[in-house]
């Protein structure tokens, strides 16, 4: 998925610049060979860390990453700013099931099944949808996972699994999937469908060039989303989910919610702000409705 993402980035620059030539260094992370459940990494820059070390070392100029996966409760590594957000892709989670599998809707699965994910947030939201439900973890590369979903690889035994829809379509793994979650059921990550594009502060050149790649809309919804996420103190592995979007009118409006791992206990707020400028005022204002009602104590439960 990160090979293609980068292929995405460099295609929009050589977009830009007629003649450039652009060369993608593929960058095995931490986050790729962590042997235990990721919830435990929550934070850590798992996915990120290696390949921010080749951008400040000159190796490469510009790294591609997946918001979600870069902390947003720390500065950025030293020396290296964020140049560039590029439009949104899809941002819903979606239901897979093993290829034998008739199952289709969380409903066709029997009472005690087993559903896949790594991720707190997904956990919580499928077991307020059916609490009988048991929730495994799961990790490694989108294509393994889906090896382990159809056992191939005997070490997952579940009936079904939660991804994100758009890390399926960068692989063209669509066809897998049996049910799109409404965000309704299933609020998405932080930064969820979002790439951020990295290069060196005194690279002047090169942050010009990827300052025309921005998408000023993108911009401030994913700037809603990590204020909120950041008041909270969360991060992508919290049990927090967050949705800014812009109207015809530029209007932007956040939903967010906080979650008990369990599902039993959330808070939700959805509040609006009129202008891109007060993007991160909005996040603020949305963090302190869901504190107001308890989101603390409902984060910080076992
Ligand atoms: N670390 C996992 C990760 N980071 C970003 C995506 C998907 C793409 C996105 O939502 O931006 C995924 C896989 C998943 O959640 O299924």
């Amino acid at each position: 998925m990160a090979l293609v993402q980068a292929e995405r980035a460099a295609t929009l620059l050589r977009g830009l610049v007629p003649g450039l030539a652009t060369r993608t260094v593929p960058t095995t992370t931490s986050g790729d060979t962590w042997p235990g459940p990721l919830a435990d990494a929550g934070g850590k820059a798992l996915f990120v860390k290696e390949v921010d070390r080749r951008l400040q070392l000159g190796e490469v100029d510009v790294a591609v990453h997946c918001l979600k996966d870069v902390p947003g409760d720390r500065p950025l590594p030293e020396g290296l700013v964020t140049a560039a957000t590029l439009p949104r892709d899809d941002v819903h989670d979606v239901l897979l099931a093993p290829d034998a599998s008739p199952v289709t809707t969380l409903d066709d699965l029997p009472a005690g099944a087993a559903v896949a994910t790594g991720a707190v947030r997904r956990r919580a939201q499928l077991l307020a949808l059916r609490p009988d439900l048991r929730v495994v973890d799961v990790r490694g590369a989108v294509a393994t996972r889906l090896e382990k979903l159809d056992g191939l690889r005997p070490v997952l035994d579940a009936d079904a699994m939660v991804l994100a829809r758009a890390g399926l379509m960068r692989l063209g793994l669509t066809g897998r999937i049996r049910r799109v979650f409404p965000l309704d059921e299933v609020l998405p990550a932080v930064g969820a469908g979002v790439l951020t594009v990295q290069c060196r502060a005194d690279d002047e050149a090169v942050i010009a060039l990827l300052h025309r790649a921005d998408d000023p809309r993108t911009h401030a919804e994913a700037t809603a989303e990590r204020a909120m996420l950041h008041g909270l103190r969360g991060h992508c592995g919290s049990p927090v989910a967050g949705h800014c979007t812009t109207d015809e009118n530029g209007q932007l409006t956040l939903r967010a919610a906080v979650f008990t791992p369990d599902g039993t206990r959330t808070a939700r707020a959805s509040l609006h702000a009129t202008s891109r400028n007060d993007a991160a005022a909005l996040g603020t204002r949305v963090c302190e409705a869901l504190l107001t009602q308890g989101a603390r104590t409902i984060i910080d439960a076992p």
